[in-house]
């Protein structure tokens, strides 16, 4: 199958093919970068040597394919030019490369991403791309705390989400059902509420430990991707009142809970006891986490009063600070008065939403994430046998015609930092049913938060989408056959 140059995924901001060129990789091929750009061009031959076979040496010497920086260039910004001669990409930095190289892997034939050598020729289509995205913020969440993922499975997460050129996950770490990070100070938090039975199925233990979540942090910075951790409160908090709880008014330890309702915990705001222990948990989660941001939930906290709801949420903001870190929370945060370092992602499918105005009108950031377009758990279509339906069914094309800048009024372009697709995991129970709920919608979200506004076509994306399944094929990624695909 020819390969156009714009046959990509997030859709690159300008591309200019020449028809007369291309280029094929072969045996003698190598691969040369400075020193600055050699961490990614052993990526790049990393992931080429298995199906193509051919050694692919990284030299700071001549080379066909050359990696190189420009610092001229935004960040994330890259070129990529391919003639009879070779290739050559340029990056404003390491992660500007890496996006680059996300491209080329896509500009190659689909077979480029078995595991086992093809016998195909390599060959890529000339002409040049200049790229680089929209909004700084283009994320996924996954939910670990209804249904515990371990390290490998979040690895290969990473890896699928990393070819979309997706630059932050957000890890929900804990909730009602189950708590998945090791917190030295805390010690039960894991031990009971990591332990046997937890999750919506009750099918823990599962939890990280601190060298746990320190390899997830690594491998994902490794492919230039943030972890935001967090963890859920003043409500979604029973694991953490099961373990301990003097965190309850009572002092009386709820039951553990496997169902999925929500609503009905919180933590008690008049009670010092809640102070140290926020402290304590924020404290050694921001000291395992190098990105900048803390995500400290604040949603659906309908167990917990108005009045009683403000007084936390403002206590626990400057422990974020105190940490070193900016702090993110779902919309309903903004019922407190919020520094401007505050980001509120809105999840709601009401047309409008006062908080996250306010939150604005504040100086505040906007992730937006509105499930009735970006939340993955949304069941396809009816019979879909895994998700949720309480935001209306999602299948890929209603993920792809909407903008971030029109989804609510008083948050235009400049209020927003990006977007986030969220995959709440009541009901999956492996990596497969993440891959089958992430894919093909998650490409739609990433090409919203990547692309030129003006530049999505749904008929563009609907056949470039189509050319992706093979891709995820040779991987062993499942993905769900949308019939709104003319699938190859
Ligand atoms: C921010 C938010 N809080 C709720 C809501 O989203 O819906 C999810 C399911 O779609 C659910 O798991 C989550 O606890």
């Amino acid at each position: 199958m020819s390969r156009e140059l714009g046959d990509v995924i997030p859709a690159p901001v300008e591309v200019r093919p020449d028809a007369a060129a291309r280029f094929t990789l072969d045996a003698d091929t190598a691969i040369g970068a400075a020193l600055e750009a050699r961490k990614v061009a052993a990526y790049l031959a990393g992931i080429l040597r298995p199906a193509t076979g051919f050694d692919l040496p990284v030299t700071d010497g001549p080379a066909a394919i050359v990696l190189r920086l420009d610092p001229s260039l935004g960040e994330e910004e890259y070129r990529l030019e391919i003639t009879d001669g070779g290739v050559a990409l340029t990056g404003g930095a390491p992660a500007g490369l890496f996006r680059g190289v996300q491209t080329l892997r896509q500009l190659l034939p689909a077979e480029i991403f078995a595991t086992v050598p093809q016998a195909v020729r390599w060959t890529l289509p000339g002409g040049t791309i200049a790229d680089r995205p929209r909004f700084a913020y283009r994320g996924a969440m996954l939910d670990v705390a209804r249904h515990f993922f371990t390290v490998a499975e979040v690895k290969s997460h990473l890896d699928t989400l990393a070819q979309f050129k997706i630059n932050h996950l957000h890890l929900h770490l804990t909730d009602d059902q189950g708590w998945r990070i090791e917190i030295e100070s805390w010690p039960k938090l894991t031990a009971i509420s990591g332990g046997d039975g937890t999750g919506v199925d009750g099918a823990g233990p599962g939890f990280y430990t601190r060298d746990d979540y320190a390899e997830i942090v690594a491998y994902a910075a490794s492919r230039f991707i943030v972890i935001v951790p967090e963890i859920d409160m003043p409500g979604h908090v029973n694991a953490a009142q099961v373990a301990y709880p003097e965190l309850t008014a009572d002092g009386v330890a709820p039951p553990q809970r496997t169902d999925v309702e929500v609503g009905y915990s919180s933590l008690v705001a008049g009670k010092e006891e809640t102070y140290t222990f926020v402290d304590d948990v924020l404290r050694e989660v921001a000291a395992l986490t190098p990105g900048p941001w803390l995500h400290i939930g604040g949603d659906e906290a309908q167990a917990t009063t108005a009045e009683d709801y403000r007084t936390f949420i403002q206590r626990v903001l400057p422990l974020v600070a105190k940490y070193g870190k900016s702090p993110v929370g779902w919309h309903e945060m903004a019922a407190a008065d919020l520094p401007p370092t505050a980001v509120t992602q809105f999840w709601r499918i009401e047309a409008t939403d006062d908080d996250t105005a306010r939150a604005v009108a504040g100086g505040g950031k906007v992730i937006m994430s509105p499930a009735d377009r970006t939340y993955l758990d949304m069941k396809y279509a009816d019979d879909s046998p895994l998700g949720l339906d309480w935001a209306g069914l999602l299948d890929v094309g209603k993920a792809y015609e909407w903008d971030p800048a029109e989804r609510l009024p008083g948050v235009g372009e400049q209020a927003l930092l990006g977007v986030e697709a969220p995959l709440w995991s009541e009901t999956l129970r492996s990596l497969t049913d993440v891959q089958t709920m992430t894919f093909p919608r998650l490409p739609a979200i990433a090409e919203i938060g990547w692309s030129p506004r003006g530049s999505r076509d749904w008929e563009s994306f609907r056949r470039r989408l189509a050319a992706y399944g093979p891709r995820w094929t040779f991987q062993g990624v499942a993905f769900h056959r949308s019939p709104e695909v003319p699938w190859a």
